[in-house]
This record gives structure tokens, sequence and C-alpha cells, in this order.
């Protein structure tokens, strides 16, 4: 499919909106007063620190609502303002927080429903509102819709956007995209729609498995079961391998984007020699700024003298559980959590480790003097954060 053509002809439609409709003043009032807290911005204004009692806060440089964040979330609301009684739908979740998501519920912005496993647009006609999260949305979907008539309301993040340009670069020139990323993330999912041939790596482990192969061939059925569900139909180790080009999902861990990057550019140097590796490398890294510069703020809190660290923001949410992993290989006694509620006494928090799995951290809170590094992911609204942060207090008090 020309998805870049795709593209420009639904821009063009007058069912397709991107830009909002106008309602930025009353609509940035709201978001104030429903996810603002006056507690962080005095933090923020006292350097990013601050002492009550036995404790002291100590928050991330960056953190919290990235710009792409609040623009989606500000269209979504905007959206709802100028259809005040259309079916609004959505095709996922806004962005990963749910107290946002509840939010889009209580708004009635509906989800597409699926069933069994797959999404049922019939619910979608002509007349109705659909809008795409901040990920995006597969080519797929936003085809069927654009085919219904109905109303496209895109809050796609612009850097998402560019990833698909990216790979659909790649594609134009024949080269294979290596996606550095989740395979069932809704980004992912998006990114790869818009690719030709792809392979989605989860990690350097994976990474380095596929350079072997390319470099020393392997087992070919192994290696297309452990990438099932992560390549291009008809994907072939063998042939597809020969040109490849580096893109990655917005939310990766900085570092680790950059390591595979460089471990790709060295197989295929090694592979073809220096002279041709043009032809069969290309690598942009598409990590978003905002990604950057949470992740830059964590490396420098985590240098500090901490007790423990909070790191706030949904469960299914890439770029917070990047946070959490800069605190853990730190050594920080860190918990992840996506709500106050989470806080159960000083005595237990319920908190998702790095595997995905929920468990209970019991005396988590240390007696006596403490330093509590704190920090939120790009989807976390910082009322969220305080509600946290004040729980702390209270406990400690
Ligand atoms: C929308 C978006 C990032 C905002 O944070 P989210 O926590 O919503 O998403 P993610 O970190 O990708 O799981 C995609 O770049
Ligand atoms: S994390 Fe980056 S790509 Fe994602 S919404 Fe925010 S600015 Fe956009």
């Amino acid at each position: 499919m020309d998805t870049k053509a795709f593209k420009r002809s639904l821009q063009h439609s007058e069912n397709y909106n991107r830009k909002g409709f106008g309602h930025q003043a009353e609509v940035t009032t709201q978001l104030q007063s429903e996810y603002h807290s006056s507690l962080i911005q005095e933090i923020r204004d006292r350097n990013y620190s601050l002492q009550r009692g036995d404790v002291t806060i100590r928050l991330a440089q960056a953190f919290g609502f990235c710009w792409g964040v609040e623009r989606a979330v500000a269209m979504a609301y905007e959206t709802r303002q100028h259809f005040p009684t259309e079916r609004i739908w959505i095709t996922n979740e806004i962005i990963h927080n749910p107290s946002v998501n509840q939010r889009m519920q209580e708004m009635e912005v509906k989800f597409i429903p699926v069933e069994t496993g797959k999404k049922d647009f019939s619910v979608v006609d002509n007349n109705d509102v659909v809008i795409l999260p901040a990920f995006g949305a597969s080519v797929q979907e936003m085809q069927i819709l654009h085919d219904k008539g109905c109303k496209i309301v895109d809050t796609t993040c612009p850097w998402v956007s560019k990833v698909w340009n990216t790979v659909e670069k790649h594609k134009k020139i024949d080269y294979t995209s290596i996606i550095h990323g989740k395979y069932k993330h809704e980004e992912t999912v998006a990114t790869s729609s818009f690719a030709g041939k792809y392979l989605i790596v989860l990690n350097l482990k994976e990474a380095q498995y596929v350079a072997d192969y390319i470099l020393n061939g392997g087992n070919r059925e192994e290696f297309l079961q452990k990438f099932a569900k992560a390549c291009s139909a008809g994907f072939d180790p063998d042939q597809d391998l020969e040109r490849v080009g580096i893109a990655n999902q917005t939310t990766m861990l900085k570092g680790e984007t950059e390591q595979l990057g460089k471990l790709f550019e060295r197989t295929m140097m090694q592979k073809y020699g220096p002279d041709q590796l043009n032809d069969h490398f290309q690598s942009f890294n598409t990590i978003c700024d905002a990604t950057q510069e949470r992740q830059d703020a964590m490396l420098e809190l985590v240098q500090h003298e901490l007790d423990l660290m909070v790191v706030i923001g949904g469960f299914n949410s890439s770029n917070t559980t990047q946070l959490q992993q800069i605190a853990f290989e730190k050594g920080i006694p860190s918990y992840h959590i996506d709500s106050v509620e989470r806080i159960k006494s000083g005595d237990a928090l319920e908190h998702r480790q790095l595997n995905g799995e929920l468990a209970i951290a019991e005396n988590w809170l240390p007696a006596g003097k403490i330093v509590v590094g704190v920090t939120s992911g790009a989807s976390t609204p910082d009322k969220v954060v305080e509600d946290v942060i004040e729980k702390i207090f209270s406990l400690k008090a």
C-alpha cells in the first residue's frame, strides 16, 4: 500500500482534523483545574526540592506531561466541546494514564469495542466522530474510518509521525526497518503498519541475536518463531536483513537505542566492509526530546543520596517504565505506582515490578529523616504526583 499517498488523501479530506477547533482558551482553563498542582509548582519554584518534617522530596528536573500529551489531551477535550451531542469514539487509550482515560469515559468518549481480539468498527457511522490517540493508529484503521466518512480527529504526536516518515523512507529504498520497540505497544503497531519489511526488537539481547544471524546465519525456524509476532508478513531472515534501517519507538531507553544502532552499524560494516556500509545501513534516532529530557533528568537525580525513589505513571506507560529501569540499575529502592491508592500505609505499598507483575513492598518508608526522589512519566498529570507527595508527608508526620 502507498501509505504516503493515503496519508495525503486523508489529510485533504474535509472530515479530517489535526489542528483542533479553536477552543484552546476554555480547554486550557479546564485542563489546569483538573490536572495542575500548586504544590508541584511550588517545588519547581524551590529548585525542585521541598522539606517538610523528616521528609525531603527531590523532584527530577524534567518530569510529567510532555508537549505531545498536553496537545493530544487538549484536542480530545476540544473535540468534546465542538461536538457536544455527537457520538465520539476513540481507537485506544488517549495516553497511558488511568486518571486521564477515566475522564475520557466520563466525557462519553467511548472505546471502539473489541470482539474476540478484533476491533469492531461496525459501531461507527458517518455522523460519528473518532479520535486517534497520541500514539496514532495503524494505517488500516485509518483507512476503515476514512472509508466510513466519519469525522476523524487525529491527535497523533508529531514526534510519532516522524517515526512513520522514517520507516516509509526505508520502504522506498527497499531497506528492512529494524524497529527498537515493543511489538504490542500501540505506537509500534502503528509505526510497523507504515513500514514495508520490518523486524521489531525489544532489547540488546534480541538485537545481538539478529546481528549474529546476519553475520553467521543460524536456525531459520527458530528465528521465525522468536519473532513470529514482531515481523512483517513473509519475512525471510536470509533475504531481508541485507539492507537495514533503524528506527525506534519514541519512548525507549535512550542509551539502549544508541547501543543498538551502533551494534547494527558494526555488524553491517563487518559483513560488507566500510566502503559498502552506506548501501546496507541507515540509522535515524527517533527517540523524542521529551523522553530524552526525562531520562537525562532521572540520570541526574539518581546521582543524589536518595533513600528511595517513587516513579509515578500508568502501568502500561513505556516511558515511565524506562525511568523505573534507570533507578533499578542504580540499585536504589524504587517503586513504580500509578496513583496514590497504591500506597496502603507506611508499611505496605503495591507497585509494578519491571517484569510487569504487581508486588507488595513492606516497610517501604524508612523511619527517621529521609530523602525521597520523585519523578513521573510523560502521561502523568501533576495532580497525581501531588497526591502521592502529600500522602508521603502525612504518613511521616
Ligand atoms: C503518547 C506517547 C507517550 C506519552 O506517554 P504514555 O505513557 O502515554 O505512552 P508510552 O510511554 O509510549 O507508553 C507516545 O510517544
Ligand atoms: S513522549 Fe514524545 S512522542 Fe510521546 S507524546 Fe510525548 S513528545 Fe510525543
